[in-house]
C-alpha cells in the first residue's frame, strides 16, 4: 500500500483573542502584555483511516473547514498527527497552499530551480525539463519577473508545472488549482489523467465534484474532521450531495453534469 491513514487524529491550539478593537491590541502589544487568552484544543481530524493502493486515486470532499487540507498536510508530511500513523511509501510531489516553496523576490526562472530541488531535481535534471515547465504554465513572457508580482493564477500555474514535472509517483493536490482560468484547469486535469494513466497514485481535494467523479476511483467525504463515509467515489458523492440536500449530479461515471459542494 502506498498510503495507510490509521486512526489519524489532529490536534490545533486555538487562542482567543481578547481585545476587540485594533488600537487596544497595538496598546497591549506596545505594553508587552499578554493579548491571548487561554488556548483551547481544536480537532481538525478525529479517527481517519483508509488505505489507498499503489496507482489508486482518492478523492477527498467535505465543506469549508473540514479538515481536507489538514490530511493532505499530514500526507505531505508537512505536518504529524497528534495521534494514530500516517505512511506514504513512494516519491511525493505536492501542490497545496498557494506559493508555498517559491521565494517571492526571486524570479520564476529561480523559482523553478529551487522547487525543482526541494522536489528532490539536481540542476541538469531541471534545466531539461525547464522549457517544458515554463511552457505548460504559458509563462514565457513573466518568467524572469519576481514572482511576488505573479497573480495567483500565475502561481498556481507554476507551482502545477513544476510539481508534475518532477516524475512523482504519489501527486496531492489541493484545490488551489481553482485559481486558474477555465482552460487552465482543463489542463491541469488532462494532465492529471495522464498521470495517472501512466500509474501514478493522485490524491485530489475538490470542491468541483465533477473533477472529483472523473479523476477519483475512490472518495473519502469528511465532516468536522470526522470520516463520514469512504469508498467507490459514486457512491460517496451521492451520500454527500444528499446531505447537503442537493440532487444526485450522477458524478463518478464520467458523465456528471456541473455541481460544486
Ligand atoms: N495551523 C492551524 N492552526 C489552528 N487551526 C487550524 C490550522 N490549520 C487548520 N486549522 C483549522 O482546522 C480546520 C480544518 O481546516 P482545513 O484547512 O483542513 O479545512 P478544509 O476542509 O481544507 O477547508 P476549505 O474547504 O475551506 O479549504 C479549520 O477549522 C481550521 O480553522
Amino acid at each position: 500500500m502506498p498510503i495507510d491513514v490509521e486512526n489519524v487524529w489532529k490536534k490545533f491550539r486555538l487562542r482567543q483573542q481578547r481585545v476587540h478593537s485594533i488600537s487596544k491590541f497595538l496598546h497591549e502589544m506596545l505594553e508587552r502584555r499578554a493579548v491571548s487568552g487561554p488556548a483551547a484544543d481544536f480537532w481538525a481530524l478525529k479517527d481517519v483511516s483508509f488505505h489507498l493502493d499503489a496507482g489508486d486515486s482518492l478523492g477527498v470532499i467535505g465543506v469549508n473547514g473540514s479538515g481536507k487540507s489538514t490530511l493532505l498536510k499530514l500526507l505531505n508530511g508537512i505536518m504529524r498527527p497528534t495521534r494514530g500513523r500516517v505512511s506514504v511509501r513512494g516519491r511525493r510531489s505536492a501542490l497545496i497552499e498557494l506559493g508555498a516553496g517559491f521565494h517571492p523576490d526571486f524570479s520564476g526562472r529561480e523559482n523553478v530551480y529551487l522547487n525543482g530541488m526541494i522536489l528532490g531535481l539536481d540542476k541538469a535534471q531541471i534545466r531539461r525539463k525547464f522549457d517544458e515547465i515554463v511552457s505548460f504554465a504559458e509563462l514565457e513572457q513573466f518568467i524572469d519577473i519576481p514572482v511576488k508580482y505573479y497573480s495567483s493564477g500565475m502561481y498556481a500555474r507554476l507551482g502545477f508545472a513544476v510539481a508534475t514535472a518532477v516524475d512523482p509517483e504519489i501527486l496531492i493536490v489541493d484545490e488551489i488549482l481553482a485559481v486558474g482560468d477555465l482552460a487552465f484547469q482543463q489542463k491541469c486535469m488532462d494532465r492529471i489523467k495522464k498521470m495517472q494513466a501512466q500509474g501514478v497514485s493522485i490524491v485530489l481535494v475538490s470542491h468541483g465534484l465533477n473533477d472529483i467523479g472523473q479523476i477519483c476511483r475512490q472518495a473519502l467525504w469528511l465532516h468536522k474532521g470526522a470520516p463520514m463515509r469512504f469508498g467507490q467515489t459514486g457512491a460517496v458523492l451521492d451520500a454527500y450531495l444528499e446531505h447537503l440536500g442537493m440532487p444526485r449530479a450522477g458524478v463518478g461515471g464520467g458523465n456528471g453534469t456541473a455541481v460544486t459542494g
